[in-house]
């Protein structure tokens, strides 16, 4: 290539190519368009850009366009030390010109190298000539652009010096285009740390969901937040309750205050007015130091009374007297308490039949019932059931390190709406929990709810979906289970509701109504085990052909 010849190139070249560079934001865009400028000047079958991380010999694959198109790859990958310490010799040359057969260092690079738009024969084939343009900062390289065509010593000298003539416009424009990306990067990292802030404090943008049943709850708490009354919660275990005391406590004026929870069912009886109500030092044996109970530690927020109806009758007329009085004593001591606390009371029973068996006090009820707001079960909102699930999945597999987080399928939401999930909401948290486990947080697989749910739901595929849980058990026909086969899986369902819990009041015995021991012996009957996965119980191992593998496991 002649002098003459060269510097009229290169002024039409940078000219062309500040203009291509310059048209658009978009990395992959920008060097397509730069492609097709650059291909008149130079043989030319790939461009690519890298950017290198020394301290811990990573090359990040950015980008790369062919003729046909441009391609954001934004691949890490690691490569040999004595790959690296090639490279960084390298700073004072910033072009290197040469047949990719001729460099080890080239070898490495290209073949980790998994183009996109190139093929694979980019990666094996060794027919190939590089010029590449590296650019650094501050005497450190950090970056390289690379020009690859096919065929040995495709490149000349004249090519190497043109490279040289427009490297000031290439590397300004190669750099406009890194710090958008950056702006971009920075504000997805900010996405995902503002969702994960939210997720620590508990949705504060409400609810997840927006089905008509989950907005008319929300209206009602928008309603409710502001007012100092009792609010009642009730609904199926694993609907949402406390995260609905929640919403209304962030949604009054007293989401800077406290919010205690309390389960009334997990408190010793004889531990119950000390708890809720405090102590005076001496009150009793063990009261060694004045303590402070529940209803003064919420003080100016929200106390949340969960599995209210476990309440001992003796304990009740004591919260009665405080919700009428706003005030109370604390055992052993002489002078009332008064508190600002606000209580928010949740219950998976029904309250009233347990007033009319005179296991509940039914002044409390009334007191209590000022305001009663209804969690819906799941199955009458499916609705919701998509924002659900990748809520779930994202939310887990961030905690699990499954990066990016697997999709759900169609199919996947198919089956997911044909159960009935009698555990609600944090039935569907621990089966997406259980499947991102199975699956390795790559696919996802419901196959063994897909079994049972067309069988519960009774109804082929593709009808409509019956809302109620009374009309899961109607069809039947073909295929009937057995009273055992039903009874493993009900028993299966409520072990994933509770997380594999047994014993206790959120365990799946109380679920089931049944001792605990009951149902050990009935899971080891029927061959259902508990593993320990990720610090919790996961019920496996099923004993019935209902238990379809899919290869991701059951
Ligand atoms: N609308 C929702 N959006 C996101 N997550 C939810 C929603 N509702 C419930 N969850 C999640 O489901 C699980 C169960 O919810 P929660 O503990 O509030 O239910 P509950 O009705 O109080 O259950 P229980 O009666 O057993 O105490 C929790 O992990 C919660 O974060």
């Amino acid at each position: 290539m002649g002098a003459f010849l060269m510097e009229k190139d290169a002024a039409a070249l940078i000219t062309e190519l500040t203009g291509h560079l310059f048209s658009s934001l978009d990395m992959e865009t920008a060097l397509h368009r730069t492609f097709a400028c650059l291909a008149r000047y130079f043989p030319l079958d790939l461009i690519h850009l890298l950017t290198l991380d020394l301290t811990c010999d990573t090359l990040r694959y950015l980008a790369e366009a062919t003729e046909n198109r441009g391609i954001l790859l934004d691949e890490k990958v690691q490569v040999s030390q004595r790959a690296m310490a090639d490279i960084r010799r390298r700073v004072d040359a910033p072009i290197w010109r040469m047949n990719r057969s001729e460099s080890p260092l080239l070898e490495e690079v290209y073949q980790r190298f998994r183009s996109h738009v190139a093929g694979p024969e980019i990666r094996k084939g060794n027919n190939y000539s590089v010029l590449v343009l590296g650019f650094g900062m501050g005497g450190e390289l950090i970056g390289a652009f690379g020009m690859v065509a096919r065929g040995k010593n495709s490149y000349s000298e004249g090519h190497e010096v043109l490279l040289g003539e427009i490297r000031k416009p290439l590397l300004s424009g190669l750099m406009n285009l890194f710090r958008h990306r950056d702006v971009v990067c920075h504000n997805e990292r900010l996405a995902v740390e503002k969702q994960q802030l939210q997720d620590r404090l508990g949705y504060p943008g409400g609810m997840v969901g927006h089905s008509p049943a989950l907005q008319a709850v929300q209206a009602m708490i928008r309603q409710v937040a502001s007012l100092r009354v009792p609010v009642l919660l009730f609904g199926e275990t694993g609907t949402g309750k406390e995260v609905a005391a929640s919403a209304i406590h962030r949604a009054s004026g007293r989401a800077d205050g406290p919010m205690i929870r309390v389960n009334c069912g997990a408190i010793a009886e004889t531990l119950l007015d000390s708890e809720l109500f405090g102590h005076e030092k001496g009150a009793f044996t063990g009261a060694v130091e004045r303590k402070r109970g529940y209803f003064e530690q919420a003080d100016g927020g929200t106390l949340f009374l969960d599995e209210i109806g476990e309440l001992p009758l003796a304990a009740q007329v004591k919260l009665l007297r405080v919700l009428q009085d706003l005030e109370f004593f604390r055992v052993g001591g002489q002078r009332p308490i008064a508190v600002d606390t606000r209580v928010i009371a949740a219950t998976h029973r029904d309250l009233y039949a347990m007033v009319e068996a005179g296991r509940f006090r039914e002044d409390l009820w009334f007191r209590l019932n000022v305001f009663p707001i209804r969690i819906p079960p799941l199955r009458e909102r499916l609705q919701d059931m998509e924002a659900l699930a990748l809520h779930f999945i994202r939310k887990k597999s961030r905690e699990m390190n499954f990066d990016p987080p697997p999709e759900l399928s169609a199919e996947n939401l198919k089956t997911l709406l044909r159960y009935a999930w009698p555990g609600n909401i944090r039935e569907l948290e621990n089966i997406i929990e259980r499947a991102l486990i199975l699956g390795r947080g790559r696919v996802l697989s419901f196959s063994h709810l897909g079994g049972e749910a067309s069988k519960i739901l009774g109804r082929p595929e593709g009808e409509g979906h019956d809302n109620t849980a009374h009309g899961a058990i109607s069809g039947a026909g073909k295929g009937f289970s057995t009273l055992e086969e039903a009874m493993g899986r009900h028993i299966l369902s409520a072990l994933e509701a509770c997380g594999g819990r047994i014993d206790g009041p959120k365990g799946a015995a109380r679920l089931l109504a049944i001792h605990p021991s009951t149902l050990r012996s009935r899971m080891k009957k029927m061959g259902i085990v508990l593993e320990k996965r990720a610090e919790r119980e996961v019920p496996v191992a099923l004993p019935y052909p209902f238990c379809q593998d899919d290869g991701a496991g059951c």
